[in-house]
């Protein structure tokens, strides 16, 4: 693998990235600063501009204003240079569902560039870990949500990329497919490979990442190590809640209704 940028550097610059839908505002001048070489969670609430900052920042969706550097290129002046150094898992993954799992993933890395031989190498290695060797042959329209989720990755990693970004990677996948899929990550970071994944499992985030940026009604609330982000508060879901507002909320004595009693 080349790496771009060594552990330290930032595999993510955005500065002043804003963008609005009509009169909705979903990223409000977001600076971000993701280093290289991390296992980052970037977490908020519903809505929070998430998916959309992703997007942004993966030249899925052109922003209002701001800039996104990816290893050092400009996403949106040197868009081949950032694609060929990233992989994408994006929320509401559409996939050619028409072909065998094996046959999205030999048109992907020739889509990637990739000679025949590697891909085919690399295809059955990535089916075999994800435990997906005995679906190879099976029309992706007839996967599983998290088998989606898992040919989806296999695609995305293909290329070996320096940055990997999933948005939401664990969401309708069973323990035993997030297991496998974690091992997956974790091995690829330990190469020094960035990972960036949006969530809203905070127990999640905390195990598995090192590097958290907290966003919350389309603006940057916290970012930094874990231990910066959790702060004094005893779990990072306490550190959450303080940070997006959410302690405040009553929770339900609007709901008098609801439950047994008169119906
Ligand atoms: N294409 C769109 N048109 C109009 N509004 C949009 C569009 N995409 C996103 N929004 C709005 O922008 C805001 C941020 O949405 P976004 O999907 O980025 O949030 P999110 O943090 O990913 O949320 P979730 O965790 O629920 O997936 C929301 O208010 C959403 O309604």
């Amino acid at each position: 693998m080349t790496q771009g940028a060594g552990v330290g550097a930032a595999a993510v610059r955005v500065q002043g990235l804003w963008k609005r839908f009509g009169q909705q505002v979903a990223v409000a001048g977001i600076d971000l600063e993701l280093p290289a070489g991390r296992f980052i969670g970037l977490v908020g609430p519903n809505g929070a501009g998430k998916t959309t900052t992703l997007s942004m920042v993966t030249g899925l969706l052109r922003p209002d204003q701001g800039r996104v550097e990816v290893v050092g290129h400009d996403v949106w002046q040197d868009p081949v240079a950032v694609k060929a150094r990233i992989g994408v898992l994006p929320e509401g993954l559409r996939l050619f569902d028409r072909l065998s799992g094996r046959e999205l993933l030999g048109y992907s890395g020739r889509l990637r560039g990739l000679p025949g031989a590697e891909v085919d190498k690399r295809a059955a290695q990535l089916l075999d870990v994800l435990d997906l060797t005995g679906a190879q042959h099976k029309l992706v329209v007839d996967y599983s949500t998290g088998m989606r989720k898992k040919i989806g990755l296999a695609a995305a990693l293909l290329h070996n990329p320096e940055v990997l970004f999933l948005d939401e990677p664990f969401e309708g996948v069973d323990p035993v497919s997030a297991q496998t899929i974690r091992g997956v990550l974790e091995r690829y970071t330990a190469s020094g490979a960035t990972v960036v994944f949006s969530s809203h499992v905070m127990e999640l985030v905390e195990s598995l990442c090192d590097w958290v940026a907290v966003l919350a009604a389309g603006r940057i609330r916290a970012q930094g190590t874990l231990d910066e982000v959790r702060g004094g508060a005893p779990t990072l879901q306490q550190a959450f809640l303080e940070l997006v507002g959410a302690h405040s909320r009553d929770t339900g004595s609007e709901l008098d209704w609801l439950g047994g009693g008169a119906r």
